[in-house]
């Protein structure tokens, strides 16, 4: 809730334009302490614009960015940060432990290195070159760079898209730690496992908007009962119709339909159509009350 006192970082009102064209618009976000905001959003909806924003990598046009009460750009602010990017280099000669003890040297009250590196679960790696990195190594460091200064707001810009699941494991467990700890865990991520393993609190953003803030269970709840696909000659206007359908559109070349009761759902379907196939049903997860809130508005027929 934006002017809640726990919000660690704040944007309020912020617009931005990136290329000549308007990418955040009057937008209100807070990001909490204690808890693991999870940004979600297609390809292009300003997840990474808005944590631009909030980290002081990029200031707003119009609108406030507040970061510990301050401009993220001061470094009394910036100090209490820790962030993991997408895009980031290592220095190829040096090894992950030296790695690791320069960063820590920035920081007023730093972890103790070899803390730092079995929360990243990089023990075994101390005297590994980076240039000797794999990818998931590599995502690794980096996030043993975002912690090592003991942070009271972590950044983490799709933090496992690299890892096996064993280490995005290891990467979950230590977060919500953190988080239980206090910390403010800002992250954005294209795995809707991952958000649901991990977040207190889903973002969904879509072209510079929210379009939902609440909890993974209350998402889900949203989304209806069950998601049934089939390959159907009936348009989704004519499935939003039947009984029980809350909603109905047309995923690649399968019908997708959210019902409120699958069995009185599939048996009308069945009926009006004989020859539907491909018949599916399952819980909703998620992926389908994420895919709901982001069908084409045209797509999508509310019974
Ligand atoms: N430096 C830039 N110059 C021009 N346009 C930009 C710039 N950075 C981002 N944009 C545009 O701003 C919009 C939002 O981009 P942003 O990176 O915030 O999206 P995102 O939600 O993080 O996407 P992704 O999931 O692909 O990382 C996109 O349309 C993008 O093309």
């Amino acid at each position: 809730m934006i002017g809640d006192l726990a919000d660690v970082a704040r944007l309020t009102g912020v617009s931005k334009r990136l290329g000549g064209r308007p990418v955040l618009d009057g937008l209100d976000l807070g990001i909490r302490a204690g808890a693991v905001t999870a940004l979600l959003g297609p390809n292009g909806a300003g997840k990474t614009t808005s944590v631009s924003l909030l980290t002081g990598r990029i200031a707003p046009d119009a609108g406030e960015a507040t970061l510990f009460g301050l401009d993220p750009r001061r470094p009394a602010a910036r100090r209490r940060l820790g962030v993991m990017l997408q895009s980031a280099g290592l220095p190829d000669v040096l090894t992950i432990g030296e790695v690791v003890t320069l960063q820590a040297g920035y920081y007023p009250d730093p972890r103790p290195v070899s803390e730092t590196l079995a929360l990243a679960g990089l023990s075994d790696l101390a005297e590994r070159r980076c240039g000797a990195l794999s990818g998931g190594q590599a995502r690794r460091v980096h996030y043993a760079l975002a912690l090592c200064g003991r942070p009271d707001m972590l950044v983490l810009d799709e933090p496992t898209a690299a890892m096996d699941r064993a280490s995005a494991r290891i990467l979950w467990g230590t977060v919500r730690a953190m988080a239980d700890d206090g910390a403010a865990v800002l992250l954005t991520s294209h795995d809707l496992a991952e958000a649901d393993a991990l977040a207190d609190r889903i973002v969904v953003m879509e072209a510079g908007r929210i379009v939902a803030d609440d909890t993974p269970a209350a998402l889900r709840a949203r989304a209806g009962g069950s998601v049934i696909r089939c390959r159907t000659s009936l348009t989704p206007h004519a499935v939003g119709l039947l009984p029980a359908v809350r909603e109905a559109a047309m995923e690649g070349a399968e019908l997708r339909i959210v019902a409120s009761d699958a069995t009185v759902a599939v048996r009308a379907l069945l009926d009006t159509d004989p020859g539907l196939s491909d018949l599916r049903v399952a819980d909703a997860t998620l992926e389908d009350a994420i895919a709901t809130l982001l069908a084409p508005r045209d797509e999508r027929i509310a019974a």
